[in-house]
């Protein structure tokens, strides 16, 4: 166990600005980071997080759970130690649809695997998707063309275990983490035997390596420069498993393109993620509206029509979302012994938050406008030659130059600033392309009273005499 303790350094291959990491600890982009991440442990969230909800009351302290957690980052920190805790706690639930074959009993692995999570507080990290080698083709297709690392694949099988090799394209933390969850989404082909995998390992297994993009956080400057980015980056990263040794223990899918394709939603992995996840996309969207009505009051912009128009649209996307998590746990329903959110709800929220969230952020970088990229240097304020001068300039009946300043700076870590476009990204892709999500929400979606109004009318119309 290394994320709650805080020791990273356990032999792990981590990669950064072009060199292995060999102190976690000298690295503000982890340590700081690091102190947001363990707010999870502060908090004693892991309780609350693995309980099987059975009832709505577990729902809604589940609810409330998240949205503590999220608090603590701002809703900027996506994927918390809570988001996957919340799938695992109902993982014995459902494992027994990842059988057993003559290499290992995979139902028995994942519930092994739960309990120790469990009981060692560990903090998982997941690795889904595969790097956009060449979409239009299947990943046999490409392996056999020598693309080794378009997915990740079983390059041997010994009798205690497999050796994989592969790549993933980005895991979220995946450097602060103790464990790597490495599955598929569904979709593998028939053909893709040598594909299906599922199973956890710890960062430090060899051959793990964890290949950091360019960090999004400034440490050149205060935070009164950049309140965010300042403070923490969740940090995304490449993975490559260069011959990974999977011991069976460990595996909870290999080789069965069926299982595969079944791991994410047939675990109950997909719904209860999606509940942590909305709760935390919430958080983050009650900070950006508030920020928001904020600058509009805060730079005289409040009495203008069309900026009361903009806050009011931003204030009511709050509530479709709050009243429609609520309504996923209200129309929650029994599944495996667990009560189970309504997936319709909650895809219907992911869908609509991609765009919501935007729209906050067009409000911001509106309303902040060309101020946004007159500020100064916070150590300006300091500067004997023109501080007088620029506190003066800068100071309204509204608000003082400083405070004006700190908004600003706000509104452009999250608009202009390399970490807030990472944000943006995240908000966009992070639960699936969004024309998935409303491709599976179409075909799901139940319309049979819908189509009874349309068959009335159109018979209607048709036996006019
Ligand atoms: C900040 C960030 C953090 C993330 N964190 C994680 C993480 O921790 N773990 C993880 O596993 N993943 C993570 N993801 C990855 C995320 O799950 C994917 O980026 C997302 O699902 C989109 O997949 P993709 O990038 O492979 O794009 P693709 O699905 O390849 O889509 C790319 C483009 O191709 C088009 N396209 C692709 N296939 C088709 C098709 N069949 N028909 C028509 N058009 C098609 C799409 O419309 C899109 O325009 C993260 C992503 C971001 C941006």
């Amino acid at each position: 166990m290394t994320t709650k303790k805080g020791n990273l350094n356990d032999g792990r291959s981590v990669y950064l600005h072009g060199k292995k990491v060999k102190d976690m600890a000298a690295e503000p982009v982890f340590s700081k980071t690091l102190s947001y991440i363990q707010k999870y442990y502060d908090l004693n969230a892991s309780d609350t997080m693995f309980l099987p909800p059975k009832t709505h009351e577990d729902l809604v302290k589940k609810r409330e759970i998240y949205e503590k957690v999220s608090r603590e980052s701002y809703g900027f920190l996506g994927r918390t130690p809570d988001f996957i805790n919340t799938g695992i706690a109902i993982l014995d639930a459902y494992a027994d649809v990842l059988g057993a074959d003559e290499r290992t009993n995979y139902a028995q692995n994942a519930k092994n695997w739960a309990k120790r999570v469990k009981s060692e507080d560990l903090f998982i990290s997941h690795a889904i998707q595969n790097p956009q080698v060449d979409r239009s083709k299947g990943l046999t297709e490409l392996l056999s063309d020598g693309q080794e690392f378009a997915a990740v694949w079983i390059k041997e099988k010994r009798p205690d275990g497999v050796i994989v090799r592969g790549a993933k394209q980005v895991n979220t933390l995946a450097p602060l983490a103790d464990e790597l969850l490495v599955f598929n989404l569904p979709g593998l082909a028939p053909a893709d035997k040598d594909f299906a995998l599922a199973f956890s390992l710890p960062l430090a297994t060899a051959g793990v390596k964890v290949v950091c993009r360019k960090p999004t956080m400034k440490t050149d400057y205060s935070l009164k420069d950049y309140p965010l980015s300042g403070a923490f980056d969740e940090m995304d990263a490449f993975i490559i498993l260069d011959d990974v040794f999977v011991p069976n223990e460990s595996l909870f899918v290999c080789g069965s393109v069926e299982k595969s394709n079944a791991f994410f939603p047939g675990s109950g992995f997909f719904v209860h993620t999606a509940h942590q996840d909305e709760v935390r996309g919430f958080v983050k969207l009650e900070f950006v509206t508030a920020l928001a009505v904020r600058l509009a009051e805060k730079l005289g912009l409040s009495q203008f029509l069309r900026v009361q128009e903009m806050l009011g649209s931003l204030t009511v996307n709050l509530e479709m979302i709050k009243s429609s998590i609520i309504a996923s746990e209200v129309t929650a329903h029994m599944e495996n012994g667990v009560l189970t959110p309504n997936m319709q709800v909650l895809l219907a929220v992911r869908a609509s938050l991609t765009n919501y969230y935007d729209e906050a952020l067009r409000a911001i970088a509106e309303f902040a406008s060309g101020s946004i990229v007159g500020v100064p240097d916070f150590r300006e304020f300091e500067n004997e030659e023109i501080a007088d001068i620029l506190k003066a300039s800068m100071t309204s009946p509204l608000i003082n130059a400083e405070d004006r300043a700190l908004l600003l700076n706000l509104a452009w870590d999250i608009t202009g600033e390399s970490f807030g476009q990472r944000q943006r990204t995240y908000e966009f892709l992070h639960g699936g392309n969004p024309m998935w999500i409303k491709n599976m929400h179409w075909q799901s979606e139940d319309l049979t009273s819908a189509y009874q109004m349309l068959d009335k009318v159109l018979e209607n119309a048709k036996s006019e005499k």
